[in-house]
């Protein structure tokens, strides 16, 4: 069985645009899963750490200095390691960059990490409406961030007018073109969106969420809407083709999860956040029809088009294109030469 990877979601943004209100977010509205957090604070005062402690899992904090500075991947690292441990139990990490921390140099450094039980899960920038055009000015660099990143939060959309709101948009889809845009006010994004909610244990010992069940914020559940997309086949889909969808996404899609059917040998899990794509290789469970299942999520999503194009992934005939197969499994996991072996043949 592949093991399941923990998926580390970067918040970025600048100084004040709500990282730690979406984080805060996130962690009230996040349904039984178990969030581990690590702040990169600056200075002697911890306050980004306090204002998110109340609700915190496992809390580690960087400490001292900019993590963007680190000359390699081990501080981070160490924390991811910690976090990522079984014993932790956590199900997602966030990672709230700095107001100054660079977003490039944060990326590089998760995709650096060599611990093989956690995966990327996307890098979100926050962007503040009301200080929108005065952030451009004073950081050209807002336009390389928001090129980077896999969703663009655009948040104190309450501070705004629509008619504002509607441009500024728009400049944020041309600096970032194909990148989902959400607006929204508080930080109040779908956690669907970073994480699978789990569903509540009813049996046997209260969990955590339980005991805690009234520290929930239920004011803030509303959130920004996205689409979701499911698509299921019973043939296998074309690599080539499915590799095609994948490296041009259609605009809006975040994030694709679920495992596909390429042809007679391994069930293959898919993950991809933004322009980042995983697969991992298992066999197919006993007793379990081989197919493909796939959700998509997205905002502004043209659903319609999604299925359409994935159903033009489906091969035509049980030939299995080997080129095809090897240009996807370039973004497999661990192309280990021995599980060659091990893959179920039909
Ligand atoms: N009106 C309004 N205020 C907001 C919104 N989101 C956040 N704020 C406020 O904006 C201020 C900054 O929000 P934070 O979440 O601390 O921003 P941050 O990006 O974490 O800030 P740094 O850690 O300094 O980079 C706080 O006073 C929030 O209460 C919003 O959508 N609307």
């Amino acid at each position: 069985m592949a093991r399941q990877r923990i998926p580390v979601v970067l918040v970025a943004g600048f100084l004040g645009s709500g990282k730690t209100t979406m984080l805060n977010h996130l962690l009230a509205n996040r349904q039984g899963a178990r969030v581990g957090v690590v702040v990169n604070d600056f200075g002697s005062v911890n306050i980004d750490a306090l204002a998110v402690s109340g609700q915190v899992d496992t809390m580690v904090s960087l400490g001292n200095g900019c993590l963007c500075c680190a000359v390699d991947a081990s501080g981070l690292d160490a924390m991811l390691g910690r976090l990522s441990s079984s014993e932790a139990g956590i199900d997602v990490i966030v990672v709230e960059a700095s107001g100054i921390a660079e977003p490039r140099d944060l990326l590089r450094l998760m995709i650096a990490s060599e611990n093989p039980d956690i995966r990327y899960g996307g890098l979100a920038e926050v962007v503040d409406a009301a200080e929108f055009e005065s952030t451009r000015e004073r950081h050209p660099e807002l336009a390389d961030h928001l090129r980077i990143a896999d969703l663009v939060v655009v948040n104190k959309a309450d501070r705004v007018p629509a008619e504002e709101l509607a441009k500024l948009t728009a400049t944020v889809e041309e600096f970032a073109p194909g990148v989902p845009v959400l607006v929204t006010d508080h930080g109040r994004v779908d956690p669907e969106l970073f994480f699978d909610p789990k569903p509540r244990e009813r049996y046997g010992q209260l969990t955590f969420d339980d005991l805690r069940e009234d520290d929930h914020d239920h004011s803030q559940h509303l959130h920004a809407a996205y689409e979701s997309v499911t698509f299921t086949a019973d043939r296998p889909l074309s690599p080539r083709r499915l590799l095609a969808f994948l490296e041009q996404r259609p605009p809006g899609l975040y994030r694709v999860k679920g495992h596909v059917d390429l042809g007679p040998r391994s069930r293959f899990g898919l993950h991809t956040v933004g322009a980042f794509i995983q697969l991992d290789r298992s066999a197919w469970p006993a007793g379990r029809p081989r197919r493909t299942e796939l959700v998509l999520i997205g905002a502004g999503l043209d659903t319609g088009d999604v299925t359409r194009r994935l159903t033009e992934c489906v091969a035509e005939d049980d030939e299995i294109d080997e080129r095809g197969l090897l240009r996807i499994l370039r973004y497999l996991d661990e192309p280990a030469p021995d599980q060659e072996e091990q893959s179920v043949e039909d």
